[in-house]
């Protein structure tokens, strides 16, 4: 039997020998302190959780520890790391036996800064990202990824429609099925109904997977859009 080159990334802990400090950044959040080993899923994986609850952490310190830059874009992107944390020292990454053709870690909070140093190089790679809007820069940079590649993808819902994400999850799709994997932080419930996914959960208690509908997105988003006149009194009412 044919031993599947994906997942390109199949396994993500602690290293045994890393020196940790459990009382500062970022090992004081309970989902790096207790992460345990994330086996990502051979398609998507996405991370979940409150604001806050280390998914971005997670995600840049998996980048970083790729080669990555950590304000996003592919390894060809030269720029300084910026305030990374100590994570990606402590990261020990297992991974397929087949690296991936194309590595490519989308981060909306920072595409900009990615895209005035992609406009500093000389001339030749098209016309400038800065004239298109932040979502329609987001689905260009994502309709140029290929086939055989790890797209690491930090909240891609902050930049685009609903109508895009539903888009954007085609894309993934199509991609999935030229042998691409995808990591992908996210509070978008559209994204997490991806079905060929595991969907990790950052808590207080570690890194859990848990089902679509079992999700907080999910729940949240099904009970406002179907109750929203009552939600919006209870939510609005003067005290
Ligand atoms: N450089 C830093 N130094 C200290 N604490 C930090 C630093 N960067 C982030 N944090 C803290 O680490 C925690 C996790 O932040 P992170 O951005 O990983 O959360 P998140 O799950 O991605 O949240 P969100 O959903 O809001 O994007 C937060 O409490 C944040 O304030």
């Amino acid at each position: 039997m044919a031993i599947s080159a994906k997942p390109y990334l199949r396994e993500i802990s602690i290293a045994g020998d890393a020196e940790i400090d459990f009382d500062s950044y970022p090992f004081n959040i309970p989902a790096v302190r207790d992460m345990g080993v994330i086996e990502p899923h051979a398609d998507v994986t996405f991370f979940v959780g409150e604001n806050g609850a280390g998914k971005s952490t997670m995600l840049e310190a998996i980048a970083v520890a790729l080669g990555l830059p950590s304000e996003g874009g592919s390894r060809h992107v030269h720029r300084a790391q910026q305030d990374v944390s100590s994570l990606q020292n402590c990261l020990k990454l297992v991974k397929s036996f087949r690296k991936p053709a194309w590595s490519y870690f989308l981060r909306a909070e920072s595409l900009f800064n990615v895209f005035s140093y992609l406009d500093d190089l000389p001339p030749g790679g098209g016309p400038s990202k800065h004239i298109r809007s932040h979502g329609e820069a987001f689905m260009d940079v994502m309709l140029e990824f290929s086939a055989g590649g790890l797209y690491l993808l930090d909240e891609p819902e902050a930049a685009l429609s609903p109508n895009r994400q539903l888009a954007a999850l085609s894309a993934i799709d199509q991609l999935v099925k030229q042998d691409c994997q995808f990591i992908i932080a996210t509070h978008s419930p559209i994204l997490l109904s991806y079905p060929n996914a595991r969907i990790l959960q950052f808590d207080g208690s570690g890194i859990t997977e848990v089902a679509f509908e079992d999700t907080e997105h999910f729940a949240v988003t099904r009970d406002f859009l179907n109750h929203y006149p009552q939600r919006l009194k209870q939510l609005l009412a003067d005290d």
